[in-house]
């Protein structure tokens, strides 16, 4: 069975820095693991990867073909990619045995939450070749600054959830820089947890720029509640036990950690039901599992630290 991750998220939000870090830290527990580029844009690669989409179609030639931007050019690269499905099947073929995958995808959010063409090529992978596959939602941490970015970053992940329909982790990327654009006005469980966004709206209310979009924002918090679906873990790429994290939420999601369990109920619902360590600990690594408060300790400013 194929198990992997489709790391998606705006531009910028550290997809490439993530597939890196992700796939060297896999290594080292000694997973076997493959990235593939399906992002045309990607230009500098920092990974060695497996499948690159620029063998099949270049970004440039189709901006420079049909005279389109690169938001047009990427939209069309992935409608190609849907139409070659057999190209990227053919690579993935070798690796189908015995890797771990990981997909680098554009950043372009429409992709994601609007078109189809990255969602079938996906959706052939889940149905037809049984693939096992997490969605990896990144959204850069520093929109917790300011509460409207907030909302739309809960709304596109929200989009993005509903638009896949695959088992999915949001992650507020880059944490290690929360507070680069100012302190945040609640504890970083507020954002993470999502629990209750009618506190938002004090602090909307303080901003001439939301003052406009006031009401709209309140219902768009209401909608984002109603679904109650959308949560975040929060993600330092440079930090080994924030990535260890992350990847157990991962392999419970995809169902990783069940893999070599067949047909013993007993272990699997062990698995299923506990907090897991699994056997991560098997490898020579000073792991500690972070809580959020520790999270927040050291990537946060306590209001002592003002005075
Ligand atoms: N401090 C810090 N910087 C990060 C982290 N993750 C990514 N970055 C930086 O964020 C910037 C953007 O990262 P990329 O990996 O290129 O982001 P991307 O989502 O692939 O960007 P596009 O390809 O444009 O969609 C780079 O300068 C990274 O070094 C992190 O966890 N912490």
């Amino acid at each position: 069975m194929v198990f992997g991750q489709l790391v998606i998220g705006p531009p910028g939000s550290g997809k490439t820095t993530y597939c890196n870090g992700m796939s060297q830290f896999l290594q080292l527990i000694g997973r076997k693991t493959a990235v593939i580029n399906l992002d045309p844009a990607n230009d500098q690669l920092p990974y060695e990867c497996a499948v690159n989409i620029e063998e099949l179609i270049k970004l440039e030639d189709v901006m420079a073909q049909y005279d389109l931007g690169p938001n047009g050019g990427l939209v069309f690269c992935m409608d190609y990619l849907e139409k070659n499905i057999d190209w990227l099947k053919d690579k993935l073929e070798p690796l189908m045995k015995d890797h771990y995958l990981l997909f680098d995808f554009p950043g372009q959010v429409e992709l994601f939450t609007l078109h189809n063409n990255a969602k079938n090529v996906i959706l052939e992978m889940v149905n037809k070749w049984d693939f096992r596959l997490t969605a990896v939602h990144l959204v850069d941490a520093h929109l917790c600054s300011e509460p409207g970015m907030y909302v739309s970053a809960l709304l596109m992940s929200l989009s993005a959830m509903l638009h896949l329909e695959l088992p999915h982790i949001n992650v507020l990327s880059k944490i290690d820089l929360i507070e680069s654009y100012g302190k945040l006005a609640f504890n970083l469980d507020f954002y993470t947890d999502v629990q209750d966004l009618s506190y938002l709206q004090h602090y909307l209310d303080k901003d001439i720029w939301s003052e406009k979009y006031r009401k709209l924002t309140e219902k768009l918090c209401e909608v984002i509640e109603d679904y109650s679906l959308v949560n975040f873990t929060t993600l330092n790429i440079q930090d080994k036990e924030s990535v260890m994290d992350i990847l157990k939420l991962i392999d419970k999601s995809n169902g990783y950690v069940f893999a070599g369990i067949e047909g013993n109920i007993t272990e699997f619902n062990k698995i299923a039901a506990a907090p897991l360590n699994w056997d991560y600990y098997r490898y020579p690594l000073p792991f500690f599992f972070i809580q959020l408060s520790a999270v927040q300790e050291k990537y946060m400013k306590d209001d002592e630290d003002d005075r």
